[in-house]
């Protein structure tokens, strides 16, 4: 299956909604039917769909359940009630902006219709696909602007991304892989660098999955190995994807980006962050401000079902870190490319004009 436009990770369909299961891959290629608002919300929470926009998508369509779910036909009361199942939403993972961005949207949606219950229902239902459609075009204007700021040279470019930034994590086509994907359509790309991404392993199963879908060629690498890669001279440029961008540019992305940007800068390589303007949160000025998931241990103590250290030891998983917008070339957008200290200035306005 190709994992661009034809892969979606998150599909409405009448009554329910269709995930890839993204914790099966690349061992299988499944789907799960979500039917309630509480298995949307543990899907997410468990990652069976993952990803800052992707869970956006979903936690969307997770409020279209809900709202199958409540019986009243008081438009009062089933506002209250549907704001309740956004509670529950919202409490899944606390990083990704798009989440909260998305559930607020949905709920504004329904507050400002008209009409009785089974409206707010059709608005809903309208609103969270709007989402879905709207990211997918977005991943491909943030690719298409993507290619265009990339080293002019060589022709055919070596990148390196972290984590899985791709179809799977949006509602297709992807932002940092959506970079990779109009690049290698442009013929403007050699190979992509997978970094493994200890412990949630998205490069490796998400992220090679996506390119070998697609015959991109693509190495995978241990986190360990990005720095000599660099020193090596194997790396054009790094494109990551994020899951909150704070107003002065600084991006939390998945734990071990900080990292990947500090070496690409020890070694003068290009370091882009891709994402929507919906992963722009203006309310923050700063990422000292951006709230970092902390996941289970096990994440750290187990690979695969095999446990790898001792009884005994203690373990820190933060899921995100935070790259400084110093050390970021450019944010790639929908709107464009910018630099991070002017990613304010350039998109608040549009922002204000609810293109979000
Ligand atoms: C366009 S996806 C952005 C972002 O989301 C991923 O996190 P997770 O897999 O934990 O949902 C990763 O940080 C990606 O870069």
């Amino acid at each position: 299956m190709s994992a661009t436009r034809e892969m979606y990770p998150v599909q409405w369909q009448t009554d329910r909604v269709i995930l890839i299961d993204q914790t099966k891959i690349p061992g299988e290629f499944g789907t799960v039917e979500i039917l309630t608002s509480q298995d949307m919300a543990i899907a997410i929470k468990t990652m069976i769909v993952r990803g800052a926009p992707a869970i956006g998508v979903a936690a969307a369509f997770g409020l279209c359940l809900g709202a199958q779910e409540i019986q009243t036909v008081d438009r009062q009361e089933f506002l209250v009630q549907l704001e309740a199942i956004a509670v529950t939403l919202r409490a899944t993972r606390p990083t990704a902006v798009n989440l909260f961005w998305a559930i607020d949207r949905m709920m504004q949606a329904a507050q400002s219709a008209p009409g009785d219950v089974a409206n707010l229902r059709t608005i809903l239902q309208q609103t969270a696909q709007q989402i879905s459609d709207d990211d997918l075009a977005t991943c491909k204007a943030i690719g298409d602007h993507g290619v265009t700021v990339l080293p002019s040279s060589p022709q055919k470019l070596r990148l390196l991304t972290h984590c899985n930034a791709g179809g799977l994590a949006t509602a297709g086509y992807g932002t940092a892989l959506g970079v990779v994907r109009s690049a290698w359509r442009d013929g403007r790309l050699e190979r992509v660098y997978a970094d493994e991404t200890r412990p949630r392993l998205q490069g490796a199963k998400l992220t090679a999955w996506e390119c070998v879908q697609e015959q991109i060629p693509v190495t995978v690498i241990a986190d360990s190995m990005a720095a000599h890669c660099m020193q090596q001279g194997m790396i054009d440029a790094v494109v990551v994807g994020a899951d909150r961008i704070a107003a002065n540019g600084d991006a939390a992305n998945k734990i071990g980006t900080y990292s990947v940007a500090l070496v690409a800068k020890a070694h003068n390589i290009p370091f882009f962050v891709a994402a929507p303007l919906s992963t722009i949160d203006f309310k923050i000025k700063s990422g000292r401000e951006i709230p970092i998931e902390e996941r289970d241990p096990a994440e750290i103590f187990n690979i695969g079902h095999v446990r790898i250290c001792p009884e005994g030891a203690e373990f820190y998983n933060p899921a995100f870190d935070v790259t400084p917008a110093s050390l970021i070339a450019g944010i790639i957008t929908e709107f464009g490319v910018f630099p991070p200290d002017q990613i304010e200035a350039e998109l608040a306005h549009r922002a204000e004009g609810g293109k979000r």
